[in-house]
């Protein structure tokens, strides 16, 4: 279909993997990559949760390795282009030029929101590699408005054809998104995206605020698959944009089928927003902290209610999931010291 409103990019094999404790198969990537490409989805992202080189101790060890699932998923597409994510310190260029060789098309590179100056040498990489080359501005939420658009300038001028408000928390509000993309879009000349997480319940009306601000790259995953409570669910956003006349490209019922019979019947369990979800975006928590939260809260017995809001407290950022056991130490610590003598 030609003509389209906006790419929708489809991250259920990528952000999903946090959801799936990053022990996608081979027959899950290669059934969902089907789907997706026949549905008419240009672009779908494959990668450990945390990017490329993210299979770890600290965030969680792939069961397959990711270049094998890239290059399962790159064999299933007719039309569509396999994308992956890619955090400056956790993947190398050395992940990426094998990333290409297993058939990535597309890269997004992503850094904090307030840390774009990192990834100038792999968007450079990846602008050589002939790959399409996005910058992601994650925790979104937590820088200012003047800030936003300084960073993304700062991708801008290193290469990358389209920048991204990542709300990784689900933390931001649809008028927040508005102000953002509003923003970005007068001051920037590349392309704009939008990534939500559903942690208020907002993903889709988030979604929505930003493809009426003018964002033409908007992220979802099937079934909501993803960190926290999910993303913004990608066949309810086909169904709602068609409703209000963009053309998505996307065929419903054919996006329908792999969410529901092949997405679906994987799911470890449902994206729901939980209490602990919930808190992540009203305390502004990085989604990918969910699991290793409630691990952390089981182990040392106490709330993880209370951990979520310490880290937000603390401004914890991707990369510093350590801290989650730290304050879950100190807090069971408190829990229980004696109270010293008057
Ligand atoms: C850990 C990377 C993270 O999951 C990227 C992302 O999707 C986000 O920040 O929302
Ligand atoms: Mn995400």
């Amino acid at each position: 279909m030609t003509n389209r409103s906006f790419e929708i990019v489809d991250v259920t094999l990528r952000d999903g993997s946090h959801s799936m404790r990053h022990a996608f198969t081979k027959e899950q990537v290669r059934e969902t990559a089907r789907g997706l490409d026949k549905a008419g989805v240009n672009y779908f992202e494959v990668s450990h949760g945390d990017g490329l080189g993210g299979s770890s101790m600290q965030y969680g060890l792939s069961k397959v390795n990711e270049l094998e699932l890239i290059e399962t998923a790159a064999a299933e597409c007719g039309q569509a282009k396999v994308s992956v994510l890619l955090i400056p310190g956790i993947g190398t260029k050395y992940d990426l030029n094998d990333a290409v060789k297993a058939g990535a098309k597309m890269v997004r590179i992503a850094t904090h929101v307030t840390e774009a100056d990192v990834a100038k040498q792999h968007i450079t990489l990846a602008r050589e590699l002939g790959l399409k080359t996005i910058g992601f501005l994650m925790m979104a939420h937590m820088a200012s408005i003047e800030k936003l658009v300084e960073q993304a300038k700062l991708f801008e001028s290193y290469g990358a054809e389209v920048v991204y408000v990542t709300d990784s928390a689900g933390a931001l509000l649809p008028h927040e998104v508005t102000e953002r993309i509003t923003a970005l879009k007068n001051e920037l000349s590349i392309e704009i995206g939008f990534h939500g997480h559903n942690n208020l319940s907002m993903a889709m009306a988030n979604t929505l605020a930003a493809v009426q601000a003018g964002a033409t790259y908007i992220d979802g995953s099937l079934r909501a698959l993803g960190a926290g409570s999910g993303n913004t669910q990608t066949e309810v956003m086909v169904a709602v944009l068609e409703k209000m006349e963009y053309n998505t490209g996307v065929d419903l019922y054919k996006i329908l089928d792999v969410a529901n019979d092949v997405v679906a019947k994987y799911m470890p369990r449902p994206q729901e927003v939980t209490g602990s979800s919930l808190m992540m975006g009203y305390s502004g928590v990085y989604s990918s902290f969910l699991l290793h939260t409630e691990k952390a809260a089981k182990r040392f017995n106490i709330d993880e209610r209370d951990i979520l809001v310490e880290l937000g407290k603390m401004k914890a950022v991707g990369g510093q999931e350590d801290l989650i056991y730290e304050v879950a130490a100190n807090i069971t610590k408190k829990k229980f010291a004696v109270a010293p003598k008057p």
